[in-house]
């Protein structure tokens, strides 16, 4: 029974799929701070929240048995990220379902301070009739600056043209292309303070775009602009702005995000009559929260199931279409590397993959990280997963070399794995045959055929006559049934190998009798 624990208000409707299916259980308490998730995380597979709970390294050090954060919504900056990659925690988030929500609240923002409308309703409701003071301005033929041409910011665009406005936009990944495309000009932030009558922010919180917006923007800035943040706190010097506005630069303000949620109750815009504010309401409507709720709960469900995910914040996005080319090999690719791990006896110092074939026109990121976790678990069991198998290599000093080449030795597509440690390299191939499945081809220069699956018993012997009957003849006195047997070798006489799949595990004795026959230099069980 996976437990899944939902920390912030998530609407039940989106997360129904969780309340349906089999063998999970939902728990919901929300409001709970660091010390009391602390006590109760250990028992969860999984956490759902918005942006409320703070999932510090604190919580997760203590979440032993949890395998996925899924947040319900886009911004993962309450999550830290690093100590979820260390500890293999997957963080999935639900990019695309507040997108027109938080586009629309930020159009909300800006008729509302293009036109006074919170502080004219304030007014009012005391019995003023105040129609002097909340003179403002149109929206049409107004520059708008957008910094942050993503989802949101492109949605912003769309609806500003509707409105007349001339749009400026920046973004590193914006194009002069697609500025086209959307009838947009391409700018700079410089640009944008220079021109812009309204600038509203569509970025994530980064280190470069922390107070990207500040004292040597707003100095740049047209009289009476207006400024918008429906983002992320911190984004727009918060001070700075205030400043600004005291000195007439900017008109007027409307945020719905703040550096530190809530606002301590002297923070300057609060009793500001230039500056609206609303407590983060970007993404809460009922359809957002439908929408983000439902994508989070079919994430979190695949990633319990061990079904694939698209929407992973740790891990490189992978489009379908590579995801659908790569995911028949991860099989293959995760039984190579358990393969040959249980082969090498010294420490690896480095993993050399090569991809070849049809492999070799695929990002095969996310089969290397498969591959390496196959490696790697053998040591490490459930400590190693896809999302820290290549940071969990790296930390432990392996040095991973990813290669693609298009020698395929007449197979559509290999994989080949080499182990090095001090002592040598040991390698291993393996192919997906079209109707046949996986199948390991190669060990070191031993060409073979093996289904990776089962018991197996590797035995490096001297090519004798007879040595293959000895081997037939223990195993059999000592009921040990073998279901294949492959044999290779270099030369007539010289090094040999053998490689049964048997039907059940051979006891250290028989392993002991095999090791004492003369032929045979080592035997090794592998387990698949
Ligand atoms: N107020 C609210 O309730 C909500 C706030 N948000 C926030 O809105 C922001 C944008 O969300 P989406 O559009 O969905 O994200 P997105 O990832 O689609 O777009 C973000 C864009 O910012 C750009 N960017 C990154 N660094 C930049 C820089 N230094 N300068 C200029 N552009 C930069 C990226 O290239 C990307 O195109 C996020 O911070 C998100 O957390 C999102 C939903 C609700
Ligand atoms: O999706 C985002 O980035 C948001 O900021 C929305 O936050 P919320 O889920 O409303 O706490």
């Amino acid at each position: 029974m996976f437990k899944v624990l939902v920390s912030d208000p998530i609407s039940d409707l989106g997360i129904q799929k969780l309340f349906d299916a089999n063998d999970v259980s939902v728990v919901k308490e929300t409001g709970l701070n660091e010390d009391e998730l602390i006590k109760i995380i250990s028992d969860f597979d999984a956490l759902l929240v918005r942006s409320q709970t703070k999932v510090t390294r604190k919580i997760m050090e203590a979440a032993t048995k949890l395998k996925v954060i899924g947040r319900a919504g886009v911004g993962v900056d309450n999550i830290d990220l690093d100590a979820a990659t260390q500890r293999g925690i997957i963080v999935i988030n639900a990019p695309d379902g507040n997108t027109i929500s938080t586009c629309e609240h930020t159009f909300a923002m800006m008729m509302a301070v293009a036109r006074n409308i919170p502080q004219g309703y304030k007014k009012t409701i005391t019995g003023e009739w105040d129609r002097k003071s909340f003179v403002g301005v149109e929206l049409n033929n107004k520059v708008l600056g957008i910094i942050g041409m993503g989802r949101i910011g492109t949605e912003v665009a769309e609806r500003a043209k509707a409105f007349n406005m001339k749009i400026i936009g920046f973004d590193p990944f914006l194009t002069e292309e697609r500025a086209e495309k959307l009838g947009i000009e391409k700018g700079s932030v410089n640009d944008i303070a220079q021109k812009a009558d309204f600038i509203t922010v569509h970025t994530p919180l980064t280190k470069e775009t922390r107070h990207m917006i500040a004292k040597p923007q707003f100095e740049l800035m047209k009289k009476g602009v207006r400024i918008i943040n429906c983002a992320r706190g911190g984004i727009i010097d918060e001070y700075a702005l205030v400043e600004a506005i005291d000195q007439g630069i900017v008109f007027g303000a409307a945020f719905d995000v703040f550096e530190s949620e809530p606002p301590q109750k002297d923070h300057p815009f609060l009793n500001h009559d230039k500056v609206i504010v609303t407590p983060h309401l970007g993404a809460s409507t009922q359809e957002a929260q439908e929408n983000v709720a439902i994508d989070v709960s079919e994430e979190v469900l695949n990633i319990l199931l061990n079904k694939p995910f698209k929407n992973a914040v740790n891990m490189p996005h992978v489009p379908s279409s590579v995801l659908n080319k790569l995911q028949p090999y991860f099989e293959l690719g995760e039984k190579l590397g358990s393969f040959l791990t249980q082969l090498t006896k010294d420490s690896i110092e480095e993993i050399h993959i090569n991809f070849s074939g049809e492999l070799a026109d695929v990002d095969t990121a996310p089969l290397s990280r498969i591959i390496i976790k196959g490696v790697l678990a053998h040591y490490l069991d459930s400590e190693v997963n896809v999302v820290n198998s290549m940071h969990l290599a790296e930390t432990k000093g392996v040095k991973i070399v990813r290669q693609r080449s298009s020698s395929t030795k007449g197979f559509t597509n290999l994989i080949t794995l080499t182990l090095k440690t001090k002592s040598g390299e040991k390698t291993i191939a393996g192919t997906l045959l079209n109707g046949y499945g996986p199948r390991i081809v190669q060990i070191d220069q031993y060409p073979v055929d093996i289904s990776p699956e089962g018991i197996f018993i590797y035995i490096s012997h001297q090519d004798k006559p007879g040595a293959i009957g000895k081997i037939g003849t223990l195993l059999g006195q000592n009921d040990v049934n073998i279901a294949t047997m492959q044999v290779g070798r270099k030369i007539i006489g010289g090094d040999a190998v053998m490689i049964l799949t048997v039907d059940k595990q051979p006891s250290k004795t028989v392993r002991k009798l095999l090791t004492d026959t003369s032929e045979i230099v080592s035997a090794k069980e592998i387990i698949l």
